[in-house]
């Protein structure tokens, strides 16, 4: 039997840096990751890739709505894969949802597939939730509290991030929704080990989460899901490919334009940049109005040489957002455009 865990949380909460923290130590070795990422351009496989041979990413589109049978025919590719002798063992599967997935349909297709059981035990439902914003995600994003309700391990991300006062107010939320989680505090991935070798994902009997019936307190509005880039609350994603190398001030004051504009629409943002720079490979990342520290890479990861963007929110323009690429690459620090009008004025 192979165990698989699925790892869903809300955007940007924390899931790949989690995951991708377990895939470098040796206790991660025999896991195999597949991904799904909402929106055209897929970056987490990525990240993966540097530490592990084993993972696939599922056609695009949302776990939950659109790609289960992808899923499906994925894990009987691994199964297939992990029986070869000349390979070091396969024993985990860790599924990554896109952070808007509903994970109750999920679990129902891979449970309720009888073929799939022989081979493979569900672990754990771990859900990854913000220490800084996940109050207000949980609050604003159906999505988010579902994420939540359904999990048997809720991992607080960015703990290094919070103040004691968020922390508290966010257990207490977290309290209500799902009093019955085992609860692990994360700051930078550090906690990866002992949220995916917990014993509670050993030897579970087959069956949904015991916290299934937390969920009726929230109405399932689910069914909205109308192609795979379009959520509920009229979230979607927006993906362009680079043809220009942007600069850190650009960077910064594209960042700072989008805030402006979108203000709390904007949800998530990612992108995969060759650089004007020293160091030129670099992943960028904002999570609502927060732009996190970049990482970089000592070589450019895909065979494709172009640098991109997503970005995930409500009520994305995206002739807006095209426009508002040449922010990108500025080279006078001065300059912070708050409109595409001012952004003009900065050429
Ligand atoms: N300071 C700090 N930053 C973190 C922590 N966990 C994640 N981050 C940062 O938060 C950003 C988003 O993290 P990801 O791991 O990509 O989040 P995700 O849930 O996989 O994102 P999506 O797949 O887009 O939903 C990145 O810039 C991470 O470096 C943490 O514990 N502390």
């Amino acid at each position: 039997m192979i165990a698989f865990d699925l790892l869903t949380g809300f955007l940007g909460s924390g899931k790949t840096t989690l995951l991708n923290a377990f895939l470098q130590l040796e206790a991660g070795s025999d896991t195999a990751v597949i991904v799904n990422e909402f929106g055209a351009i897929g970056l987490d496989q990525l990240v993966y890739q540097e530490f592990s041979d084993d993972v696939y990413l599922l056609d695009n589109g949302c776990l939950c709505c659109t790609v289960t049978h992808s899923l499906r025919e994925t894990l009987l590719e691994i199964k297939n894969v992990a029986g070869r002798l000349d390979r070091p063992p396969l024993r985990r599967v860790v599924i990554e949802t896109t952070g808007l997935a509903d994970p109750l349909p999920v679990l129902h297709a891979l449970l309720g597939d009888k073929l799939l059981m022989q081979h493979f035990s569900l672990g754990q439902v771990i859900t990854t939730v913000d220490a800084v914003q996940g109050a207000e995600q949980l609050s604003l994003h159906l999505e988010s509290r579902r994420q939540v309700s359904l999990a048997e391990h809720l991992v607080l991300t960015k703990i290094d991030m919070a103040a004691p006062e968020q922390l508290a107010e966010l257990r207490r939320h977290l309290q209500h929704i799902n009093p019955y989680a085992q609860v692990t505090l994360s700051a930078i991935g550090q906690a990866a080990r002992s949220v995916f070798t917990s014993p509670s994902s050993e030897h579970r009997p087959l069956g949904l989460p015991r916290t299934e019936q937390s969920i009726d307190q929230y109405p399932l509005q689910h069914t909205r899901h109308q192609t795979a880039h379009t959520h509920a609350d009229d979230i979607s994603t927006w993906s362009a490919y680079l043809n220009t190398r942007p600069t850190w001030v650009g960077v910064s004051a594209w960042w700072h334009l989008l805030v402006q504009h979108f203000d709390s629409r904007l949800l998530r943002c990612k992108g995969l940049i060759h650089m004007d720079d020293q160091r030129p490979f670099a992943m960028i990342q904002g999570v609502g109005k927060v732009f996190h520290s970049p990482t970089f890479l000592q070589v450019w990861p895909d065979e494709d040489p172009r640098g991109r963007i997503i970005c995930i929110g409500m009520g994305l323009d995206p002739v807006w957002l095209q426009e508002s690429l040449r922010a990108l690459t500025l080279t006078e620090a001065s300059y912070r455009p708050r409109t595409l009008n001012e952004l003009d004025k900065c050429f």
